[in-house]
């Protein structure tokens, strides 16, 4: 659906020349929710822009669709952009109309009849939940019933792609969590393409199928959603991860135990789907005769299934320790021991 071929795009600025995207390659599958999580500067806005055509790669091939936007201008592009929707941080809509016809503009661009608009708007206003809110302007509307307009305004055309740039990242977690449950909603029943950029672990854990994650303009790591969760490589990753896993509740457990147990070690187990790490745990206190101590555990959804870290600390003789971690490691529970007390 979406291929990015060495991507490259160059700014002049004052200070001279800037690479905000450094030789990107990446693919998109129909039907797919594709997240792009960075740092702020780190190339995804310019990314986004460049799926779209609104900027041209310096270098690089960007196709959507079979078309490659990247080389095409004009009227072949105004069409191909018409397949290409997207949606805003800050909603961008018209503030001097009402909800229907913010929804019913891009209809009128496209040159339908009243009566077509008409029926359009209905099924949209119905798609995103905003009955009962026609007639309402945006500055009576909630954050999260701006952004629905957007949503219905962006799907308007029949678009085969929805980018989503920061779109919840002005609004509140719990209006977060509903527009994102809208999202896959959509996903799903008209089996549209979504590429979302985020800052936010949480976006890309709640919905996303596979991720990419940006630093310094480059792709540094990229694949399935639990995959990049359960072993992330990069450092950045590992950050963006922690947001997640790493709560204060977390280290105030690790803090108690370390001060009550002074002598163990400290290990994170990584679970991954329906395994638990129960008949692991009994043999290591059973066969290697340690005490295991539960500090912590948290599950959390993504969504390819479930996702779990625990973390155990393990007291005993240091050989019998070391054999525990290789015992854990060998029989599919990923570990790392993270601190030494
Ligand atoms: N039109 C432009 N002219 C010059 N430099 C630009 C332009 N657009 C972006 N940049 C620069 O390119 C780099 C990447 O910016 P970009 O906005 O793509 O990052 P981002 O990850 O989306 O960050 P943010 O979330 O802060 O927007 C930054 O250093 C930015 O200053």
């Amino acid at each position: 659906m979406i291929q990015l071929e060495n991507v490259m795009k160059k700014y002049k600025t004052a200070n001279g020349e800037l690479t905000a995207v450094k030789n990107v390659n990446l693919s998109v599958e129909d039907g797919e929710i594709f997240g792009i999580i960075g740092y702020s500067g780190a190339g995804k806005s310019t990314l986004i822009r460049l799926l779209n055509g609104l900027e041209q790669p310096t270098t690089g091939k960007v196709v959507v669709n079979g078309q490659e936007v990247s080389s095409i201008k004009g009227s072949a592009l105004r069409n191909a952009r018409q397949k290409i929707s997207m949606i805003f941080q800050h909603f961008n809509l018209l503030w001097s109309r009402t909800v229907e016809e913010n929804i019913a503009f891009p209809l009128e661009i496209a040159g339908l009849s009243k009566a077509e608009r008409q029926k359009k708007v209905l099924d949209l206003i119905e798609l995103v939940g905003l009955k009962g809110r026609e007639k309402a302007y945006p500055s009576q509307l909630s954050g999260g019933q701006k952004q629905r307009v957007g949503i219905a305004r962006a799907l308007a055309n029949n678009p085969e792609v929805l980018l989503c740039d920061e779109a919840t990242s002005a609004l509140d977690p719990e209006t977060t969590d509903s527009i994102l449950d809208l999202l896959v909603d959509i996903n799903e029943k008209l089996g549209l393409t979504i590429v979302l950029i985020t800052h936010e672990m949480h976006v890309i854990r709640k919905i996303c199928h596979r991720v990419a994650v940006m630093e310094a303009g480059q792709v540094v790591e990229n694949g399935d959603v639990l995959e990049v969760f359960q072993s992330p490589q990069a450092d950045v990753t590992k950050r963006f991860v922690s947001q997640i896993t790493d709560t204060n509740e977390r280290k105030e457990s690790i803090e108690q135990i370390i001060e009550n147990y002074p002598s163990g070690t400290l290990v994170k187990l990584m679970f991954v789907g329906s395994s638990t790490g129960q008949p692991v745990i009994s043999h290591l206190s059973r066969e290697l005769n340690l005490d295991v101590n539960i500090v912590h555990g948290n599950i959390s959804q993504t969504k390819s299934g479930p996702y779990g870290t625990l973390i155990i600390q393990l007291d005993g003789n240091n050989d019998n320790v070391q054999k525990a971690v290789t015992y854990m490691n060998e029989h599919g529970v990923k570990t790392e021991v993270i601190e030494n007390a």
